[in-house]
């Protein structure tokens, strides 16, 4: 839904140059939740501003539903019409919400009806319409100033929804709000992706933003993606800093000849009660160091540091029932885990053939 190819940005400021955006290859699939995150000055708003052209790219594309957007760029009258055409199906939530103190809340709402030239009567019937699906039906007539920091945000959301857009672009929308009432705004934000199929790309530098609305992420730095992925994926990857920080687990092992290892559970693993299968099973005891388990967009996922009695030798049959419940297991302390995967692999093998003999 959304495609930039060898994005960057450099602006000129006070006679040098400042790279913003260092080559940003971004791909957001039709209908997920899609959060960019990253510290201040890594470029989030800058790409977000350049993902609908109110900040043209220095090289690069953008396309959006099929349309490249920095092709309608700069071609003259006519081409300004398509782009404004373009960009009017694209919705766009601001942090300090940006409305009109002078109208009131339906009237904020109306503004892009009346911009895209819809009638007074059909303007009227939107707006109410959409003040509904934000749960503000009962303050068409209200000004911003009456309304409290979340329901200027749920005005912001109606007004970016006026033009049927496919696509909404967040930039920091919960950063002004309380943690109650970004919950509630980001759950709002989350029905209305279910409930119009809209593809949302936030950006945002809290990570619990991250946790609790997102089906895929990517971490900027300096300008460039370092790390991207649906969280499923990210958190399958080994040492992803992304995942880290999403599921931090810690704990260290609680004496000599333990063996630490972190499990992440995610998909139908989740439910399952391995752990004390695994402690049964085994007949052993195990410790649970540290865990953090959650639902990331609707999906029970988590990691948990555990702890098992003995060496690291003494434990490759449990570790590798583990995995073999389709958990991705990764042993703390072991250096080169790849090449213990596959002596666990050939162990197990092993072992399997003595069982038959
Ligand atoms: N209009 C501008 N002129 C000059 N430099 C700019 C401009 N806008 C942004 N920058 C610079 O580009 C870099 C990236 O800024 P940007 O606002 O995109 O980052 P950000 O991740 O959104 O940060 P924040 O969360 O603080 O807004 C920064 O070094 C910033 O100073």
């Amino acid at each position: 839904m959304i495609t930039t190819s060898g994005l960057t940005k450099v602006y000129q400021s006070r006679g040098r140059e400042v790279t913003a955006l260092d080559g940003v290859d971004l791909h957001v699939r039709e209908g997920e939740v899609y959060g960019v995150i990253g510290q201040s000055g890594a470029g989030k708003s800058s790409l977000i501003r350049c993902v609908n052209l109110l900040e043209r790219p220095t090289t690069g594309t953008v396309s959006v539903d099929g349309v490249d957007l920095t092709a309608l760029a700069g071609r003259g009258r006519r081409a300004g019409k398509e782009l404004r055409e373009a960009r009017s199906r694209i919705g766009m939530v601001f942090q300090h919400f940006n409305l009109l103190s002078s109208r009131t809340v339906q009237g904020n709402v109306e503004l892009p009806l009346e911009i895209l030239g819809v009638s007074g009567r059909e303007r009227s019937r939107k707006a109410l319409e959409l003040l509904d699906l934000v749960g503000l039906a009962d303050k068409a007539k209200a000004y911003p100033t009456q309304l409290s920091g979340g329901q200027k945000q749920r005005v912001g959301i109606a007004r970016a929804l006026a033009g049927d857009p496919k696509v909404l672009l967040s930039d920091e929308a919960t950063s002004a709000l309380d943690p109650e009432t970004t919950r509630s705004i980001l759950q709002l934000l989350r029905d209305l992706n279910q409930q119009l199929g809209l593809t949302v790309l936030l950006i945002t530098h809290e990570m619990d933003v991250v946790k609790s609305v997102c089906d895929s992420a990517a971490l900027m730095k300096r300008g460039r993606i370092v790390e991207s992925g649906t969280v499923a994926e990210l958190l399958a990857t080994p040492g992803s800093e992304l995942a880290g920080e999403l599921f931090p687990v810690t704990g260290a092992a609680t004496g000599p000849d333990r063996t630490v290892v972190d499990v992440t559970f995610h998909g139908e693993a989740a439910a399952q009660p391995v752990i004390s299968q695994l402690s049964r099973t085994y007949n052993i005891d195990i410790s649970i160091l540290g865990a953090a388990m959650d639902t990331v967009a609707g999906r029970q996922i988590g990691r948990m540091r555990i702890e098992l009695p003995g060496r690291f030798e003494d434990n490759v049959v449990p570790v590798g029932f583990l995995r073999e419940q389709g958990l991705q297991v990764d042993v703390v302390g072991e250096e080169d885990t790849g090449a213990k995967a596959d002596t666990i692999d050939d162990e197990l093998a092993s072992l399997v053939k003595d069982g038959a003999k």
